[in-house]
């Protein structure tokens, strides 16, 4: 491998999933963990507000300084999938502020079943359900739940409650995603949280050898918004034109 592929700036970890699944939670996890061994900082996109980078910077896991929200706007996925300027130029800011940075971890807005980040945007991500969100949402499939880099089934400490079968979830996550890593997390479950910690220190080193290839999990699929107005994503692979039909 020649030298100049190998990168010299920040992996960049994208963490997308449906509203409420634990996306915040889960940054502050490792931000908790990594903070003290490696330098890390936080890009969050909300729709109007600047709720979750509130969240990080009470939860005290790093530098306020570090955590550096985006307002997406009415349509949060744009900014993840078909134009990541904001998001390109807020983990480069940080990145020039603290340098050096080893991981900029970026958190998608709220958002669907569907949502995925760029590969032009991040090197790895991570796609987060939850338990409380029902067993069978894993079967339902779509490009984030078979082909981020890795699955997280979080909040499975709820599984008793509501009568969820976690082992079987994380079992059928597997065969949907032809072998990709699945990880059942809680944090009320230390080991859960230590092979999460060791997934996001195995990735940064494949992407220090150069030898990481970001993935694109494929288009969001279309989607209407609360204003009627249809959101297709359908030819957004580089070097097409997406359809936009705002
Ligand atoms: N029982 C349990 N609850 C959890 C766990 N992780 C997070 N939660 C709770 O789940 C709720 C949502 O967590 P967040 O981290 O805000 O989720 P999010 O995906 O960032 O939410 P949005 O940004 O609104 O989409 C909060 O009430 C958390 O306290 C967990 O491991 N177990």
């Amino acid at each position: 491998m020649p030298e100049s592929a190998v990168p010299t700036r920040a992996m960049r970890l994208g963490v997308a999933g449906p509203v409420g699944t634990g996306k915040s939670s889960l940054i502050a996890m490792i931000c908790r963990q990594l903070s003290d061994s490696l330098s890390l900082a936080v890009v969050t996109n909300d729709i109007y507000t600047d709720e979750d980078a509130r969240f990080l910077k009470a939860a005290g896991v790093l530098d306020p300084e570090r955590i550096r929200p985006v307002e997406t706007g009415a349509c949060p996925h744009t900014a993840i999938r078909d134009d990541v300027t904001v998001n390109l130029l807020a983990a480069e800011d940080l990145e020039a502020d603290f340098a050096p940075v080893d991981i900029v971890l970026i958190e998608s807005g709220g958002d669907n079943l569907t949502a995925t980040f760029s590969p032009a945007l991040v090197d790895v991500q991570i796609f987060v359900l939850d338990v409380a969100g029902g067993g069978d949402v894993v079967r339902k499939g779509g490009p984030g739940i078979a082909r981020a880099d890795l699955l997280v089934i979080n909040k499975t400490d709820l599984g008793p409650f509501v009568d969820v079968d976690v082992d079987r979830m994380i079992r059928e996550g597997r065969e949907v995603r032809a072998g990709r890593p699945v990880l059942g997390v809680s944090r009320t479950d230390p080991e859960s949280m230590t092979a999460l910690k060791q997934w996001v220190l195995d990735s940064l080193a494949s992407f220090r050898s150069g030898h990481h290839v970001a993935v694109d999990p494929g288009p969001m699929a279309p989607h209407v918004h609360a204003d009627g107005t249809v959101h297709s994503h359908a030819d957004s692979a580089p070097g097409h034109a997406h359809v936009h039909q705002h």
